[in-house]
């Protein structure tokens, strides 16, 4: 019999628990149907954590997620904290969850569904055979680095520094070529080196680890020039390399590709196999609670931690099967949906795919 790996599911805010919801579906499909066995706990997490313990991440939480081998997280967010001091906001949690954990590496893959390529508000020529991967550094810069605020000459003022060291970009930076080698060997790595001293290290340091890739070929381009060649030629990019804050963005960015940012999963991985799991998309108060989210993003969230966590690839690729099948068979979310009216909402779309996975 397999041997039992514990998850620590942390839901969230907004429509963090409805997507997590049909992720979990999917997780007891799997052990139905190939033998492998899950044993999941739920932590607080986020604003509903603020609400009932008076910190987005409560050490039971952080405990949790520690003796876990994976973590599954839905998203945390919301106008109710939104004017809330820093420490006291859901995305303070968040941030620290993946700096208690050591997750600095961020995989965003944007993959294009054949089918859905009528979704994206982009030509489907310009789409046409778009596969890429943002490899987003995830627990240094500007994200991380000294905040304050002071008294100017023109009265308040604020600070957000941004910090690099060399061996936060060596890391990143051979995970990224590890990655490019099991693709086509391209690597696009996206910097502000006519700008910014942080790019400028970035920059030397990538040309520096590339010695020990030669059969990776290596672009540097600037990330303004990124986000506008994204949309000029996707299918050009494979293997995206990036600090904190461009990553962020350019993956939002490439999900409008995909359709929709409710398709785009993530892993958030450190030095051994364990990692967190979660979708791109935020807790979308604007949908919160009416069952209309997608929950192929969390779904798709679930075969990485699968594939990149426990090596389960025959899993992992029967629930990327049953997503495309249920797409191909034309059921959409209202964010993926080109007829509205014929939308389906998020426990069916969750139910469509626990029903169309098998070995
Ligand atoms: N990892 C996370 O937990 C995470 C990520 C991003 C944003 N946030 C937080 O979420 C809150 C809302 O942020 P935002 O509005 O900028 O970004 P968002 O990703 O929550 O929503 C952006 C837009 O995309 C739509 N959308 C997102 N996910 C969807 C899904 N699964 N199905 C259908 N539509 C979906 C939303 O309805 C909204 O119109 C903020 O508090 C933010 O800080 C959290
Ligand atoms: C909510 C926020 C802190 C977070 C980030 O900026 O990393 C989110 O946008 C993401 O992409 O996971
Ligand atoms: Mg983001």
């Amino acid at each position: 019999m397999a041997d039992v790996k514990k998850i620590a599911v942390i839901a969230g805010d907004g429509i963090g628990p409805e997507v997590i919801a049909e992720a979990e579906k999917v997780l007891k499909k799997t052990e139905e149907i190939f033998g492998y066995r899950f044993e999941t706990e739920h932590g607080l997490f986020g604003g509903i954590a603020i609400d009932e313990t008076g910190t987005p991440l409560p050490q039971n939480t952080l405990e949790l997620c520690k003796k876990a081998d994976a973590v599954l997280l839905g998203a945390v967010g919301g106008p109710k904290w939104d004017n809330n001091p820093k420490e006291l906001r859901p995305e303070t949690g968040l941030l620290g969850i993946r700096k208690e954990l050591g997750l600095f590496s961020n995989i965003r893959p944007a993959v294009i569904f054949d089918c859905l390529k009528d979704a994206s508000t982009l030509k489907p020529e310009v789409l046409e055979g778009t596969d890429l991967i943002v490899v987003r550094e995830l627990t240094g810069g500007i994200y991380f680095g000294e905040k304050f605020r002071r008294e100017g000459a023109h009265g308040e003022e604020a600070v957000d520094t941004c910090v690099y060291n060399v061996q936060e970009i060596e890391r990143i930076a051979r995970q990224a070529f590890e990655i490019a080698r099991t693709r086509s060997k391209r690597l696009a790595s996206v910097d502000k080196a006519n700008v910014l001293e942080t790019s400028r290290l970035w920059r030397e340091t990538v040309i520096r680890i590339s010695a020990d890739y030669p059969d990776v070929e290596l672009e540097h381009i600037l990330v303004d020039n990124c986000a506008m060649q994204l949309l000029r030629r996707p299918s050009s990019f494979d293997v995206i390399v990036t600090e904190n804050m461009f990553g962020d963005i350019l993956s939002d960015e490439a999900a409008m590709l995909t359709g929709s940012i409710g398709m785009l999963s993530s892993a958030s991985l450190g030095e051994g196999a364990f990692g967190l799991y979660e979708p791109v998309h935020g807790s979308a108060p604007d949908i919160a609670g009416q069952g209309i989210s997608n929950p192929i993003a969390t779904v798709l969230s679930v075969a990485l931690m699968f594939r990149l966590t426990f090596g389960y690839h025959d899993a992992a690729e029967a629930i990327e099967r049953a997503v495309k099948e249920v797409l191909d068979a034309g059921h959409r979310t209202g964010d993926i949906a080109v007829d509205k009216s014929k939308a389906i909402g998020t426990t069916a779309m969750g139910d469509l795919i626990v029903n169309a996975i098998r070995k």
